[in-house]
């Protein structure tokens, strides 16, 4: 398979509510999925890299499927996810500006098909996330020697949620790492969310990430998770605005056992990355034809 007739790649870079993303068109690229995790672990690093939180390749749908087009995504550290909130909302929209599809469009995730509606202006958009799975309320585990109360669900990939008076003041990387390699959720980990109930349509929430290994400035999923978990504890509303550790917004709102988020998704950058560079070794088709330019 011939991919990337040059020594550079284009690439965008997109952020939804600060979690960002290098995003590839792979219709041109054609590059193989069993490459993707190590142009993930190249590609993300801060500094080193480009930088971003996860990495995902758009590509056609299968001929005949329903889908406007598929994703493959990568978090930072070159593993593949199942599913990404922020990420979802950037790739629709910029899928819709590639031309994949409308304004409404639906595309393919590991974590099943995701509904999106871009906005006229193109930088909301609002995804109907996968069902949610899995919710279990009060685990009492052991951290660190203290006693945490924490919930679960999968909303695409797997959410703890603890609940706290002040997630400010949280050490939210020793916590969250702790609680993402406790026993209780291997093998998978899991994200962890620290969330702070204002009232009943307002949450503070900070998140440690899976697959970033670090606090994100948000988390849709983990948003869409938190949001679900104080709803079945009765502590907010069915529409509730979460505040973000980067001070941005996102929506969601539960409809019976239907969740959707919605928020910001910026388009911030277009541009070529070096492949040598980067440390990734360009296929020998790639070699040759970078010979050539
Ligand atoms: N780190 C997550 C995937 C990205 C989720 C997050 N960025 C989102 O917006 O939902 C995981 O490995 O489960």
């Amino acid at each position: 398979m011939t991919y990337c007739p040059s020594a550079t790649v284009p690439f965008y870079k997109m952020q939804g509510s600060g979690n960002d993303f290098v995003v590839i068109d792979n219709r041109t690229l054609k590059l193989p999925r069993e490459a993707m995790s190590e142009w993930a672990s190249k590609i993300c690093p801060r500094a080193f890299g480009v930088g971003a939180d996860g990495l995902i390749f758009l590509e056609n749908a299968p001929e005949g499927s329903e889908l406007d087009f598929v994703w493959h995504f990568y978090n930072a550290d070159g593993s593949r996810a199942e599913m990404c909130g922020n990420g979802s909302r950037c790739a629709a929209r910029l899928g819709h500006e590639l031309g994949f599809g409308s304004r409404t469009l639906v595309f393919g995730t590991d974590a099943g098909p995701i509904h999106a509606e871009v906005s006229e202006s193109l930088d909301i958009v609002k995804v109907e996330l996968t069902p949610p799975l899995d919710l279990a309320l009060n685990a009492e585990l052991d951290v660190d020697g203290q006693k945490i109360s924490v919930h679960f669900v999968n909303t695409g990939v797997p959410h703890a949620v603890t609940i706290w008076d002040d997630v400010a003041s949280l050490d939210v990387v020793k916590l969250g790492r702790a609680l993402r390699n406790h026993p209780h959720f291997a093998p998978a980990g899991t994200n962890v969310n620290f969330i702070e109930i204002k009232d009943k349509n307002h949450i503070l929430i900070r998140t440690y990430e899976r697959g970033v290994e670090g606090e994100t400035y948000a988390c849709g999923t983990g948003n869409a998770a938190s949001a679900l978990i104080a709803h079945e504890l009765g502590l907010v509303d069915a529409e509730v605005e979460l505040t973000t550790s980067g001070n941005e917004i996102l929506n969601i709102s539960i409809e019976k056992d239907t969740v959707f988020l919605q928020g910001k998704a910026i388009k911030t950058y277009k541009g070529e990355m070096y492949l040598e560079a980067l440390g990734i070794t360009p296929g020998e088709e790639m070699r040759q034809c970078a010979h050539e330019l």
